[in-house]
């Protein structure tokens, strides 16, 4: 019988592929890297055949990892990296460019003209969203102006838009479906939070020709069927989600006031925030947690665009460590005050700065600097940067009792540490750090009638660790003045 559910998740460092049972139990994982290509400053891309190969390499090792068919799959759910913005040819299916990655800033000239002739207010009142590269709408434009005769096919109605959850949609499918959900439509700034359609308006505003969007679906819904030419049969889609809301539900933060905070390679921190929309006075944004039968629940989001790329960085251009786990071992050799100060700007600074243009710095370098030190520092700039997020929170009126995390950075209990310490916030990792994935499955389950409701998740989700601060508030605080004095120092500069 056919009761297992396959969880893709394509984020920006690597797709993985997990099988679940029944109850949610992983039953294998299959991982594959997937390419960043930087071909001029702040231009961030990604080989669209490349996400698709990993994708459908690691669909078929799972498979034969677990020793089972496509016909023992009873549904198929889709988590993604968000934002990133992709075009392509209906009828061939061919892409016409790399894929634009969320963290890509080649827009930040655009974004801030848009500001200056005034539509700020609006957009945000629509969206929730800022005007900020980050967001696909700005770089979908920029696709249509700058690849030849873009512009032109998509008027003839001959092309299709989508961010990754759409592409790998559109390619299981063998092109019969363009669709996207809900959440992923939500950060393209061309969807209206209230309406929870696209919206006209900024379709204008953009230039965007709406032939090119695709059907906006609930969470959990009948998006599809794969090709049988690819797994011999044809397996339903019934789930699709962006990751950090995936990361929220799976967490089993499904009340309002629940926080996560997913460290993989961005930090998105999120909390749930119910049915209604809150507005943020601290430069966080409003986006969109789930919509399923129709029902939206909102979140508040904190995005900073750096966290276990810095530990990429430290590995791929520093050549420092030879895998990620090696930071642990260097930064407990540093304590907190004898750490340089790194700020991660690579791509700017995201909340709750929104500088595109900012760049990164270390400060307090010597020459004692060495491995240990630039490791700490990149570990405790993940801390500072969720510390102005949980402070814009709390200078929104949010306080938060425990705060949920998980991500690929969650395996390094020194940062977990350091991170309760400078953020003086208790933190409970869960059982799994993949809890995007999780989210995922959680809801191709729902769809299936595996589970009654979102109060099912509870049973699925296990503590596994908490953290609380070890270090006096006064000492955090002295240690945080000196991060933001070194971002005034970037941005003034
Ligand atoms: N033990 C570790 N210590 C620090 N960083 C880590 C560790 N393990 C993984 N990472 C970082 O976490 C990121 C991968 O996390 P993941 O959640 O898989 O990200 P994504 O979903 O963006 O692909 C990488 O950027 C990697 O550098
Ligand atoms: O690749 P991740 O997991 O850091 O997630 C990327 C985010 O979805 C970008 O908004």
């Amino acid at each position: 019988m056919s009761e297992y559910i396959l969880a893709i998740d394509q984020g920006t460092t690597s797709s993985r592929v997990i099988i679940y049972n029944r109850q949610l139990k992983a039953i294998t994982i299959a991982q594959q890297e997937v390419e960043l290509i930087y071909p001029q400053p702040g231009w961030v891309e990604q080989n669209p055949e490349q996400l698709w190969q990993s994708v459908y390499n690691c669909m078929v090792t799972a498979l034969k990892q677990a020793q089972l068919n496509a016909t023992d799959i009873a549904a198929i759910a889709i988590t993604n990296q968000r934002e990133t913005s992709l075009l392509w040819h209906k009828c061939t299916g061919k892409t016409l460019y790399n894929a634009i990655v969320w963290q890509d800033r080649r827009t930040a000239q655009t974004c801030l003209q848009l500001e200056q002739q005034g539509h700020l207010t609006d957009i945000q009142q629509r969206t929730g969203l800022r005007l900020d590269p980050y967001f696909s709408a700005t770089k979908l434009a920029w696709l249509l102006d700058n690849i030849p005769d873009a512009r032109v096919a998509a008027d003839n109605a001959e092309l299709c838009f989508g961010t990754v959850d759409s592409y790998l949609l559109w390619r299981l499918t063998a092109g019969k479906v363009h669709a996207t959900d809900a959440t992923n439509a939500s950060r393209t700034l061309l969807f209206n939070l209230h309406t929870q359609e696209w919206d006209p308006k900024l379709l204008s505003l953009f230039d965007i020709p709406d032939s090119l969007l695709g059907e906006i679906k609930d969470n959990a819904a009948e998006f599809g069927y794969t090709d049988t030419n690819l797994f011999g049969s044809a397996i339903p889609i019934f789930a699709m989600i962006g990751d950090q809301q995936a990361a929220l539900l799976g967490q089993a933060c499904i009340t309002p006031g629940m926080a996560k905070s997913t460290y993989g390679t961005g930090c998105f921190s999120m909390l749930n925030t119910g049915s209604k929309v809150f507005i943020s006075q601290q430069q966080l944004i409003s986006t969109l947690a789930w919509r399923l039968n129709a029902k939206p629940t909102y979140a508040l989001e904190g995005s900073i665009f750096m966290a276990g790329a810095i530990v990429q960085w430290l590995r791929d251009k520093l050549g420092i460590i030879q895998q990620a786990a090696d930071t642990e071992a260097l930064a407990q050799q540093v304590p907190y005050q004898q750490s340089e100060l790194l700020i991660p700007a690579f791509t700017g600074l995201g909340a709750p700065y929104w500088q595109p243009n900012a760049q990164a710095a270390i400060f307090g370098m010597t020459r004692n600097t060495g491995k240990a030190e630039l490791a700490a520092a990149a570990l405790l700039s993940v801390c500072y940067q969720s510390r102005d997020l949980l402070q814009a929170m709390a200078a929104d009126g949010i306080a938060l009792d425990i705060l949920r995390v998980d991500g690929g950075m969650t395996e390094n209990s020194w940062f977990l540490q350091a991170l309760a310490d400078i953020t003086q916030q208790p933190l409970q990792r869960c059982h799994t750090a993949e809890t995007s994935v999780l989210g995922a499955a959680f809801l191709a389950g729902l769809q299936l009638g595996y589970f009654t409701d979102l109060s099912d998740i509870q049973q699925v989700w296990q503590a596994n660790q908490q953290y609380n601060p070890k270090i006096p508030p006064l000492q955090a605080d002295s240690l945080y003045q000196r991060w933001q004095d070194g971002v005034t120092a970037i941005i003034n500069k």
